[in-house]
């Protein structure tokens, strides 16, 4: 404040007043601290400052405003902020490029990302999240009760496939995350709540020793997956050498350009590539697991995705190229990133010089937080904003519509990535694996609460009546699916000296009824395209017998689905207006719809749900093409990286993590 005072003609912004010192840190709550500055919003206005801790935090709540302060005066609100719990300066390490200053560094990777992430999206991405949807599918239907854990791993496999051509290190990527995450979150490290800490001795700061082991792990991972890459490559330097093949992926693209990006060594194009790898290996699940909770909670809108789906996709599952087809699913996930945003807070940027803006002084070096809680919450461009209706993107009269319905809606540009020259750089890897993820578990599955007394949607339940969840264990109730893990059972390799034989039964249904005996023309023989190994599909005739899956999607109030024509009728029934329950203390933990984790990223925890297959011919799809694509060697399982296992050695391995 003395450094900078306030110019003759403006006014301070409003805000909390707060203590000496500390600032209004006491009044912030251990979780959805969004809530808190989304409340000063509403009582200060849609800009304000809060000092914490020293630092002057300025928290925009309208989408014009942050526009017109990130966006249109980017040249001086485009800088990080410093994190002191990590071990190297974030600004200028150039390990990090989202956490970056505005220097050489991040230009040049900025410009790297760009091209790699163009390059992979004319192709399709690879193809990559279709291959791994049918993972998924086929693991949410084995074991469904640890669905938050099959989502995670979904993003993590693509990110790991696309970073490294391979899927192997999904779950040290998903770590590596992990403890980035803890490493940068305010609410995090103990570095970041006491910065003085980080210039102990490692010996007196367990924190520091934490961060330094985590530097280094991260570090020899990155360089043992460029040198893999790297030897892949020379091993088969074109896709189409015989007898080897490199997948493609961004590291390969570093590695065939190396010398034209202008990095200083090849570990800072490790790092490039890696920062992205991280970037995607948990925020995206986190929508895939809110959209779980919206079409629970406001079961009224199922039946429009699912007729989408029927008409658009039948017996096939959704890839990228259905986009342009399919605006209720691409709505569904649109309002999915409104209702939860997944990075509620916005990344803040920093700024490099005092500002007047609308007669109000923003001093140089004040931290800004594009609020996306509250940006995703304006009543005036989001009707009802704490409803998830996705109709808002679809129905003409909201003020969300936009034509064309072929593009629009898109989660292109949206707030929830950010604004000016910081916009986020995976907008399209999103948008690509949570269309052909969440399409993918929408074409197999419906999903209802546990308890159908309880109606979330209008949020009028008790705390006693909602279900908390305590962990991935004890989370979804077991769907009427026991039929599936019948299936995996049977999916045991049977081995013979031509390869290998995998036999399944199309009615593992109900394993307690009689297995009708077969004949041998019930038996069908596929071989695959290779010729080299021998999928024994065993077929059973249909036989007159109930199964246990469900066959059609369960009950839902009568709606009007919409007609072939888009825009969808406005006659479909909207509900559940009222804001998030919050308990007497103040928290909000009664209400699962926001039961999330603590860290930067907003994580639904997992919660008590009923999966149920729409069709039993589309399991029998999923589990054929499993099958194949396991047998060609697609689906590796994940590597542990780490000398003795993941919790490794004093140098390298595993730290303790929370969440
Ligand atoms: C649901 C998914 C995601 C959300 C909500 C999200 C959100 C954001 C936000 C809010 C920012 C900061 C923008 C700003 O400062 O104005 C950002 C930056 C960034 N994101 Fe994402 N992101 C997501 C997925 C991804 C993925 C999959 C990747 C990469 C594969 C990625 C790479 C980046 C990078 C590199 C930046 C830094 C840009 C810079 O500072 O110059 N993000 N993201």
């Amino acid at each position: 404040r003395k450094k900078n005072p306030t110019p003759a003609n403006a006014q301070k912004l409003p805000g909390p007043k707060g203590l000496p010192v500390i600032g209004s840190v006491h009044e912030l709550p251990g979780k959805c601290s969004w809530m808190k500055f989304h409340e000063w919003g509403q009582q200060y206005g849609p800009i304000y400052q809060v000092n914490l801790a020293g630092s002057n935090h300025v928290w925009i709540s309208s989408d014009k405003i942050a526009h017109d302060l990130l966006s249109k005066r980017s040249g001086i609100y485009s800088d990080r902020p410093f994190i002191p719990a990590l071990e190297q300066d974030n600004r200028t390490s150039g390990q990090y490029l989202p956490l970056m200053s505005r220097n050489e560094k991040w230009t040049r990777q900025r410009k790297f990302a760009k091209q790699i992430m163009d390059n992979s999206q004319k192709a399709s991405f690879f193809n990559y999240p279709e291959v791994e949807s049918v993972r998924l599918l086929f693991e949410l239907m084995a074991d469904p009760s640890r669905y938050n854990h099959h989502l995670e791993s979904f993003i993590a496999r693509v990110t790991s496939r696309l970073a490294w051509g391979t899927s192997a290190p999904s779950e040290e990527l998903k770590q590596r995350a992990r403890e980035l995450l803890i490493g940068v979150s305010p609410t995090g490290a103990l570095g970041n709540k006491l910065p003085f800490i980080m210039s102990l001795p490692e010996k007196l700061a367990a924190a520091k020793a934490w961060e330094s082991r985590r530097s280094r792990t991260e570090r020899k991972f990155f360089e043992t997956m460029l040198e893999e890459v790297a030897q892949g490559l020379e091993k088969a330097p074109t896709p189409l050498t015989p007898g080897v093949s490199v997948k493609q992926s961004w590291t390969s693209m570093f590695l065939k350009k190396r010398g034209s990006w202008g990095f200083s060594s090849d570990l800072e194009g490790a790092f490039a590539v890696g920062m992205h790898g991280i970037a995607g290996a948990l925020t995206i699940a986190a929508p895939m697991q809110s959209f779980c909770l919206a079409l629970c909670h406001y079961p009224q809108y199922q039946p429009i995705l699912h007729e989408e789906i029927d008409r658009v996709l039948g017996d096939r599952m959704p890839t990228y190229e259905d986009m342009p087809d399919m605006p209720v699913l691409r709505a569904f996930i649109r309002e999915t990133l409104r209702w939860r945003p997944p990075v509620p807070t916005g990344i803040p940027h920093e700024s490099t010089q005092d500002d007047v803006y609308e007669g109000y002084f923003i001093p140089k070096g004040s931290v800004m937080h594009p609020l996306e809680w509250s940006i995703s919450r304006d009543p005036e461009m989001f009707p009802e904003p704490d409803a998830w209706n996705p109709l808002r993107w679809l129905n003409s009269n909201f003020p969300t519509y936009q034509e064309p319905l072929a593009k629009y809606p898109t989660i292109t540009s949206y707030s929830q990535f950010g604004y000016g020259r910081r916009t986020c750089q995976g907008m399209g890897v999103t948008e690509a694996d949570l269309f052909v993820g969440i399409g993918s578990i929408a074409w197999l599955f419906s999903m209802e609460t546990v308890d159908e007394s309880i109606d979330m949607s209008t949020r009028s339940a008790t705390p006693d009546e909602i279900h908390t969840p305590t962990s991935d264990d004890d989370c979804a109730e077991r769907f009427d699916l026991d039929a599936l893990d019948a299936i995996q059972r049977k999916l045991m390799p049977l081995s013979n000296d031509s390869g290998v034989d995998l036999a399944y039964d199309s009615h593992g249904a109900n394993s307690d009824l009689p297995t009708p005996p077969m004949t041998p023309a019930e038996e069908k023989t596929m071989r695959f395209p290779s010729g080299l190994r021998t999928l024994k599909l065993v077929k059973k005739v249909e036989h007159q017998r109930t199964r246990s899956w469900a066959t059609t999607p369960p009950e839902t109030p009568a709606v009007e689905l919409p007609s072939l024509d888009l825009p969808v009728p406005s006659t479909i029934p909207t509900t559940g207006s009222a804001e998030p329950i919050k308990s007497a203390d103040g928290s909000y933990d009664t209400d699962p719809t926001m039961n999330f984790s603590t860290l930067l990223i907003a994580k639904p925890l997992p919660f008590k749900f009923r999966m149920q297959i729409r069709n039993p011919e589309r399991a029998e799809v999923v589990t054929k093409q499993w099958t194949e694509l396991k047998m060609k060697g697609e689906f590796e399982d994940a590597r542990v990286y780490w000398k003795g296992g993941n919790a490794g050695d004093a140098q390298h391995g595993w730290g303790e993590v929370f969440s």
